[in-house]
Parts: structure tokens; C-alpha cells; sequence
């Protein structure tokens, strides 16, 4: 039996992919950059064996057996796969053993968290290892297949998806714009919106935005275009006033294409609008751009903000989202900071100013993600298989 174990780190676009020119190859009709983070704090994990024996392809996600045959996104990345193996002429194990596939997330899974696109990075990375082929852009051309933004994921740092011309989609792929080590103090805190209402999913809120949005077009055409450029510029040159300031408009452009789509799909809430406003009162507060944020489809927060910057602005969140929760690691999760909770972090006087301290209620946060620019996905060792025997370690 053939073994592989891998992990694969989650990506949050700053442009974002929304809208397909072709759903079945998943084609977008724009480019869009993405930041990947680190998978110490946030990653899928995904072990496949193969073996002559196996009667069917199967696979297992958090634990539950999910049908695998029937699903044509994970049978598009098995087969893509497969067809690189040909072509790359490696057949380090036969292609028609058929393959176990277990996987899990080590956060939560379908709550707008980004799960799909680690989640597939990771089942095509550990594929490509299992058959022997290269890492490479045809590769990301193959997590394309499972969810569109999967492919940035397979590289760390700032990535670029190319939306490519071609109607094989063979140069629809996702590119590196620099390695983690450009900007390694590059920061994230995931503001996680206690949120009981259920979103419209990416694939069909986008398939409606491209069919009923009079605005999608424009920026697609003109817009994006010219933002790809600059942020590709400020991430060159570090510049974090221009990337906060193009990551920022782009969110919010791609929030008015939602509200432009009939019938509209409205994903951020009274919370996510709040932190908005609190993110634009603390940067005048504290004289410069330090944060900026992102919100995807779904209410969360992604916010940017350098290292240095980072207890400032925690403390600014408490004063303005208190939260019981605080101080623990249940409420701040991942990378800690020393003395949070404490107030001993100072705050620029405008800081208590009324327009910043909105009037709302406690606990508006379930908790916060820290993490930073992260590494692409990485093979681990046989230690780590989640499957004994081609089952699952729960099951046994
Ligand atoms: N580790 C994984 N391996 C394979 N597929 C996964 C994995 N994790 C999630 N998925 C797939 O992604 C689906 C969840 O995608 P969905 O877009 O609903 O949520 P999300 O990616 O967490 O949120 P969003 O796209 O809004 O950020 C799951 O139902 C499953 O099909
Ligand atoms: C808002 C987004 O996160 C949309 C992601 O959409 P998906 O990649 O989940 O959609 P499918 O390709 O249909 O699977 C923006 C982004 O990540 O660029």
C-alpha cells in the first residue's frame, strides 16, 4: 500500500475571484491576488492511500464518509491528477488502484473560513505526491477544478490566479507574486461574527452576480485590471498604506456586486459593518493606515495588520467589541500576544472618541484568529497518516 500525508494552508483573497466565464472548468473572469497564512493555525490535513486491493474510491472528511464518485469536483481533481501522472510519465503507483482519501480541517469547516480552498489544494497536493509529479502551475490548473480559489493555496505568500484566455482553461493558473519571506511581519486577525443565518454559497452567489449584476462587467473589465497592477506594486515595494487602501476598496466593491445581484446576496451583517467603521476610525485615530480589512462571502472580518501593530489594535478591538471571553485562548486563538486583556496597551486619545465607541452590545465576537503569511502545502511523516490500513484512525 502507497501512504502519503500532507498539509495545505488556507489563502484569503485581497481581489477577489467572483463570477465564472466557464462553471464546469471553473474559469473566472477576472484575476484575483490572495495572501496564503500561516498552517500552523489554520490548515487541512489529508492522507490517501492506494492500494490493489481497494474496491472504491472513498473518502472521509472530519471523520464522516462522504460519497466520492458522485461528487464531479473531487472526480475532476483525481482524474486531473491521474493525467498529469501519464503525461509526466510517472507511475510510482498504478492508476488504476483505485484510493482512500481521508481529510481534516483543523478549523471549522463550511463556515466561511476557507475551508474548500485548503481543503482542495491539500487533496491535489497530496495527490501529486502520491503519484510522484511536480508541484507546478499545471498543478494549480487541477485545484482550479475543486474550488477556484484552492488554486493559490498551493503557494505560500502573495499569489496572483491568472484568468487566462484560453477555453481549456490550460492558462487559468495561479502564479507566485513573492514568498513568505518578503513581508514576513505581515499579520491576520480573523474576526469570527457569531452568525446564525445561512449564506448563499460562493459557486451559486456568483453564477447569479455574472447573469444579473449590471456592475460585475465593469469590474471585471476595468477595474480589477488596474487594482491587480497596484497591489502588485505595494506588495513589491511593502508599501502597506497602498495595499490596506486597494484591499479595502476591492472587499467592498465585491460586496456592492452582491448587493447589485438579483435578488441580492447580503453577506456581511450589523457586526461586520460596525468593524468596518471601527477600522476606518482607528486608522484616523492612530494617523495612518495600520489595519485594513476583508470580508469574503460570508460576515467574518479578515483583518491585515504588520506585527508591530498587532497590540494596538487588539486593544482597540476590546475597547470596541468587548468580549467576557477575554483574556483566554479560547478568544484569542493562535499566535498569543503577551499582556492581552491586561490594558496596559496605550491608545492614542481619539481612541474614546463617541463615533469610534458605537453604541453596541457585548460579545458581538466569538473569537479571533491570529496568524500571519504562511508557507505553501508540505508533506509530513508516516506519523501523521490519518489512515491505519486504509481506514480511518477514528474508525479503528
Ligand atoms: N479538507 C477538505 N478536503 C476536501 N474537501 C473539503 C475539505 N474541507 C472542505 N471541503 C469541501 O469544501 C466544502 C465547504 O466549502 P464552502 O465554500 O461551503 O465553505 P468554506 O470554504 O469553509 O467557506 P467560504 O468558501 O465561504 O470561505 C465542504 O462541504 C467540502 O466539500
Ligand atoms: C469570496 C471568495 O472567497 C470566493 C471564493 O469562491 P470559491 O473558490 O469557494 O468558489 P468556487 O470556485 O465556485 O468553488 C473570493 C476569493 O477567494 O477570491
Amino acid at each position: 500500500m502507497h501512504t502519503v500525508t500532507c498539509i495545505a494552508p488556507v489563502n484569503i483573497a485581497l481581489i477577489k475571484y467572483w463570477g465564472k466565464r466557464n462553471e464546469e472548468l471553473i474559469l473566472p473572469i477576472n484575476d484575483s491576488i490572495s495572501m496564503t497564512l500561516n498552517a500552523n493555525e489554520m490548515c487541512a490535513k489529508t492522507t490517501i492511500s492506494s492500494w490493489e486491493t481497494f474496491k472504491a474510491n472513498r473518502m472521509w472528511l472530519n471523520g464522516e464518509e462522504v460519497t466520492f464518485e458522485e461528487n464531479a469536483r473531487l472526480m475532476r481533481c483525481l482524474d486531473g491528477v491521474r493525467r498529469l501522472a501519464v503525461a509526466n510519465g510517472a507511475l510510482k503507483v498504478p492508476l488504476n488502484w483505485k484510493v482512500h482519501i481521508a481529510s481534516r480541517n483543523n478549523f471549522p469547516t463550511a463556515a466561511g473560513l476557507a475551508s474548500s480552498a485548503a481543503g482542495y489544494a491539500c487533496l491535489v497536493y497530496t495527490l501529486a505526491r502520491l503519484y510522484g509529479i511536480p508541484i507546478n502551475e499545471e498543478l494549480t490548473a487541477v485545484a482550479r477544478q475543486g474550488s477556484g480559489s484552492a488554486c493559490r493555496s498551493l503557494y505560500g505568500g502573495f499569489v496572483r490566479w491568472h484568468s487566462g484566455v484560453l477555453d481549456d482553461g490550460s492558462d487559468s493558473v495561479a502564479k507566485q507574486v513573492v514568498s513568505p519571506d518578503h513581508w514576513p511581519n505581515m499579520h491576520i486577525l480573523i474576526l469570527v461574527v457569531n452568525d446564525a443565518r445561512k449564506k448563499t454559497p460562493s459557486t451559486k452567489g456568483m453564477q447569479r452576480a455574472v447573469t444579473t449584476s449590471a456592475l460585475i462587467q465593469h469590474r471585471a473589465k476595468v477595474v480589477v485590471p488596474r487594482r491587480t497592477e497596484e497591489l502588485t506594486e505595494a506588495i513589491q515595494l511593502r508599501d502597506f498604506n497602498s495595499f490596506a487602501e486597494i484591499t479595502m476598496k476591492d472587499s467592498n466593491q465585491f460586496h456592492a456586486i452582491a448587493l447589485d445581484t438579483y435578488p441580492p446576496c447580503v453577506y456581511m451583517n450589523d457586526v461586520s459593518h460596525s468593524i468596518v467603521n471601527f477600522v476606518h476610525a482607528y486608522n484616523e485615530a492612530v494617523g495612518s493606515l495600520q489595519a485594513a480589512y476583508t470580508f469574503d462571502a460570508g460576515p467574518n472580518a479578515c483583518l491585515y495588520v504588520l506585527e508591530e501593530n498587532v497590540p494596538q489594535l487588539l486593544a482597540a478591538i476590546q475597547l470596541a467589541f468587548p468580549n467576557d471571553l477575554v483574556p483566554s485562548v479560547e478568544y484569542l486563538r493562535g499566535i498569543q500576544v503577551p499582556n492581552f486583556g491586561s490594558q496596559n496597551e496605550k491608545l492614542p486619545s481619539k481612541l474614546s472618541d463617541a463615533d469610534f465607541l458605537e453604541k453596541r452590545s457585548k460579545n458581538v465576537l466569538k473569537y479571533i484568529i491570529h496568524t500571519k503569511i504562511g508557507n505553501g502545502p508540505s508533506q509530513l511523516s508516516d506519523d501523521n497518516s490519518l489512515l491505519v490500513d486504509g481506514l480511518p484512525v477514528s474508525s479503528l
